[in-house]
């Protein structure tokens, strides 16, 4: 019998963390009005928590780059390769020096993206969980262009979704792939091609759209690893979907972490995301020829 490793997770403490700036509409009216002992409790929280079914690796905090503790938008792992990710905002910028650091002390070979081109890594690069396709939100960070781009370096499918909502500025605050391929997803911060591209990809016994109510709290934030899922908050209905699905549900209260924009998921980065199991076939434009064997 073979035992699966399990899951590890990149996650970086909340030592400087703080709204400092105002990038999203989360953080409006937040500037000094963090708690940071509150906030490493919950971090604490969530690590407890991860830990009992996954690896947490933490890379080291950093004065001057309040947000990295979001790892999630450090970049997006898939096999040996990191694309690094590109900023959209000044502030955030020098958190790429940080992460590239990290990836390439860990083995990983960095790629970058053309110069110009933002990319926010795992925030807005989201791994289908019943076949091979990336989905990529763009439209608030990452760019449309970068979708060619990835399915080239990767060798994947990937499926652009435009992001209409600025609450939602991030893919992973309003889509959750989960294990199985299923899908948790707040419909309206999509536009009406990538709602339809949605439906066309996953059957309807396989997605459920979230309230906004959920939205808003960030249940779409939420880091699933096998059978389990974390995130700050669920109504009874999620919940009840979760477990209907076979789920077991963790709710991890992360509010000190809405007040900059994120929540569990932007909390962590999946270290051992697997290569495409098969390099897709040439034929669409957004899907690549395969890539070299790494
Ligand atoms: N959604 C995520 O993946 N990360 C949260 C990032 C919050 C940060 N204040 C930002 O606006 O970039």
């Amino acid at each position: 019998m073979t035992t699966l490793a399990p899951d590890t997770f990149l996650m970086c403490a909340p030592e400087h963390f703080e709204v400092a700036y105002i990038i999203n509409p989360w953080m409006e009216g937040n500037i000094a009005h963090g708690d940071r002992l509150t906030a490493q409790g919950q971090w604490q929280e969530l690590v407890h928590a991860l830990r009992t079914v996954a690896r947490v690796d933490c890379m080291p905090a950093a004065a001057g780059v309040p947000d990295m503790v979001f790892t999630a938008n450090g970049g997006l792992v898939l096999g040996d390769k990191v694309i690094l990710s590109a900023f959209k905002h000044v502030e955030r910028q020098p958190e790429e020096a940080h992460f590239a650091a990290w990836f390439a002390a860990r083995g990983l070979q960095v790629l970058r993206m053309p110069h110009g081109l933002h990319f926010e890594g795992a925030g807005d690069a989201l791994l289908d969980r019943g076949s091979d396709l990336l989905w990529l939100g763009y439209g608030h960070r990452s760019e449309l262009a970068c979708a060619p781009v990835i399915a080239d370096m990767l060798g994947i499918e990937v499926q652009p979704l435009q992001l209409v909502d600025p609450r939602f500025y991030h893919l992973d605050t309003c889509f959750c792939p989960l294990q199985g391929g299923y899908l948790l997803y707040y419909p309206a911060a999509f536009d009406v091609a990538a709602q339809e591209r949605i439906a066309a990809r996953v059957p309807s016994h396989k997605r459920f759209a979230v309230t906004q109510q959920d939205a808003l709290n960030f249940a779409c934030n939420a880091v699933n690893s096998g059978k389990h899922v974390f995130l700050n908050q669920a109504s009874p209905a999620l919940n009840a979907q979760l477990e209907r699905w076979g789920f077991s549900v963790s709710q991890i209260a992360l509010t000190e972490f809405m007040k900059a924009g994120g929540a569990a998921k932007c909390l962590t980065l999946k270290m051992n995301e697997p290569r495409p199991a098969q390099q897709v076939a040439a034929g669409n434009g957004l899907v690549a020829e395969p890539s070299p064997v790494f």
